[in-house]
């Protein structure tokens, strides 16, 4: 059955502001609950520039078209977490999308109702920055249909953060609950001794979570060996490779998005630690987790102005 009648949680992910890492961490979200055990779902809806396929190293995939909707495209070979783009849908990776908004509402639509998920425990939403025709689409098709709320990405510095209210403006106008602020860059992790360095001011998310009075999710560094995986494609082979799989979840990043997951209340149903061998479990400390709560316990942007 397509749409979103068989899918548990619904979370998109936004910014105010381009470049702060909303993919990034829209991905991150969704391998770390993959590793979790649960069934995962990623819909692009940035129209303009759709990186979902190239993160997850899916950048020559197809959707297939079945006749009672859109099959997603699987990452892993257990066919745990899909994606969906529109870059699956395109001629060519350079082909440029220029619509108006009655097109982009119409494509946004159908991803929402046309995609066949199936028995789904998360579908993530990446959307472009700011307050565009897709935000304004995703939110007539989305929250009408049902979302358990959104998670807001910011970085540290004052100038997105300037952004970042704008968006908390916006899910308070369209009702939209915000389930909590993850501030992204924070810090820089050394490649050689793995050391986390403060290069900007840091701490901004936090007082912004505080200021709007929700919840704080996590601090994620810059991390270069993230980067280095994301860039070259590889992704998908390595969730199917054990050895491969475990070192891409010693990723700062990726251990920080587990603790997120958690406690926006996805408990670890894996039974190996989010993914790693027991003996790299110990390194899942460090999560900036400041709360307790669960997906349908959401705060909503109140004080938004
Ligand atoms: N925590 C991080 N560590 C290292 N690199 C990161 C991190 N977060 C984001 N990046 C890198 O920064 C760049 C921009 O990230 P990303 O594409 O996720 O941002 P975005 O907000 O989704 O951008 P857009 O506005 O284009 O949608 C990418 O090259 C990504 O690999
Ligand atoms: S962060 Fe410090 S210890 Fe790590 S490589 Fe750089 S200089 Fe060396």
């Amino acid at each position: 059955m397509s749409g979103l009648e068989d899918v548990k949680h619904v979370i998109p992910v936004l910014s105010g502001k381009g470049g702060v890492g909303k993919s990034t961490v829209t991905a991150a979200l969704a391998v770390a609950l993959w590793s979790m055990g649960y069934r995962v779902g990623v819909l692009d809806i940035d129209l303009t520039g759709p990186s979902v396929p190239g993160i997850f190293g899916m950048a020559d995939s197809h959707v297939h078209a079945a006749p009672d909707g859109w099959v997603p495209v699987f990452v892993d070979r257990e066919q745990r977490l899909g994606l969906m783009s529109l870059g699956f849908l395109l001629g060519s990776k350079a082909d440029a999308v220029i619509w108006r908004g009655p097109k982009k509402t119409a494509m946004i639509k159908q991803f929402i109702e046309d995609v066949i998920w199936g028995d789904l425990d998360v579908l993530l939403v990446d959307t472009p920055p700011g307050t565009s025709d897709e935000h304004i689409s995703m939110a007539e098709n989305l929250v009408a249909a049902r979302v358990d709320g959104a998670v807001v990405v910011t970085t540290p510095q004052a100038v997105s953060l300037l952004d970042v209210r704008k968006e908390l403006d916006f899910c308070k106008k369209v009702d939209l609950p915000v389930l909590g602020i993850v501030e992204n860059m924070s810090g820089y992790v050394c490649p050689h001794c793995a050391d986390c360095t403060n290069i900007f001011s840091t701490g901004g998310g936090e007082a912004l979570a505080k200021e709007y009075n929700l919840h704080f999710l996590a601090r994620l560094p810059i991390e270069p060996e993230l980067t280095k995986i994301l860039d070259s494609g590889n992704v998908a082979r390595m969730l199917d490779e054990p050895d491969q799989c475990a070192t891409l979840m010693r990723c700062a990043t990726l251990q920080r998005a587990i603790g997120m997951c958690k406690t926006l209340g996805f408990e670890d149903r894996s039974g190996r630690h989010g993914g790693l061998p027991e003996s790299a479990a110990a390194d899942t400390a460090t999560t900036a987790t400041t709360v307790t709560s669960n997906p349908t316990a959401t705060a909503t942007a109140t004080e938004a102005t």
